[in-house]
């Protein structure tokens, strides 16, 4: 049997659930990778991959998508790792450039600076800009470095009252119930054992990994969190 192939996001956020995978009878019966959100996307959507950990603004490229299981990256409120950061206060913005790794935050920045802000911006994909979208691994030492720092997590909730999810486990076909089984309590095992994956991490300086994974990341694809979902894409078609 052709081992299904699944691409999952190679930041830290995802270390509970590639902890769960790997301790997984699935291992045998996967081929995994580790990527960026922006190619876990392109992946699922080309055809190159089965499953993807994907951006969830990358369902909408995906004539027949299935979410699976009961895991994703998202929050309740602040996430810490997804920002606009900015040289000025929000509302003085006039050019912001996007982060290529990123599908949901970019949407996202353009959802809340529309409708939330209300402050029309031109968006930027590299050269200068008066503020920036970042995610990942990557913004940890950017926190406290800019005068002003937007946790879009924090402001989606601001704006709707609703939890994010920022990314989903997502399939392009359908996949066996037994493997999707398999698949979710891989994850739950990774989840139930965030302390024993915390204490694999290197400690970083300026940044609490332990307060990352307790009270920031929330990676329960709840009612709620779907309903968040369905807002953002409606709003993300309205753009
Ligand atoms: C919370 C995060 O969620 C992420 C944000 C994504 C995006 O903006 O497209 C995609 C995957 C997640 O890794 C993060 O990367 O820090």
């Amino acid at each position: 049997m052709s081992k299904i192939r699944i691409s999952a996001v190679s930041y830290t956020n995802t270390k509970p659930f590639a902890f769960g995978i790997e301790h997984s009878e699935l291992r045998d019966k996967i081929e995994l990778t580790y990527d960026i959100p922006s190619d876990c996307a392109q992946k699922l959507i080309d055809n190159k991959c089965d499953i993807g950990l994907i951006p969830v603004a990358a369902l909408l490229s995906i004539p027949n998508y299935y979410i699976l299981g009961d895991y994703c990256i998202g929050s309740v409120g602040a996430v810490n790792s997804v920002f606009i950061f900015s040289e000025k206060p929000i509302s003085e913005v006039k050019t912001v450039r996007l982060d290529p790794q990123s599908r949901t935050s970019n949407n996202l920045a353009k959802v809340l600076l529309k409708n939330y802000w209300e402050v029309p911006v031109e968006f930027v994909l590299e050269g200068e800009a008066d503020a920036f979208v970042e995610i990942g691994d990557r913004t940890f030492p950017h926190i406290d470095v800019f005068p002003f720092s937007y946790d879009l997590g924090e402001q989606w909730f601001q704006f709707t009252g609703l939890p994010f999810a920022f990314a989903v486990w997502a399939s392009n076909k359908p996949i066996a119930p037994g493997f999707v089984y398999e698949l979710n309590k891989a994850l739950k095992f990774g989840v139930d054992n965030i302390d024993i994956v915390l204490e694999g991490l290197p400690k970083l300086e300026n940044f609490d990994l332990g307060d990352y994974f307790h009270n920031k990341l929330d990676f329960n694809l709840t009612t709620e969190k779907r309903s968040a979902i369905q807002k953002y894409l409606q709003y993300v078609q309205e753009l």
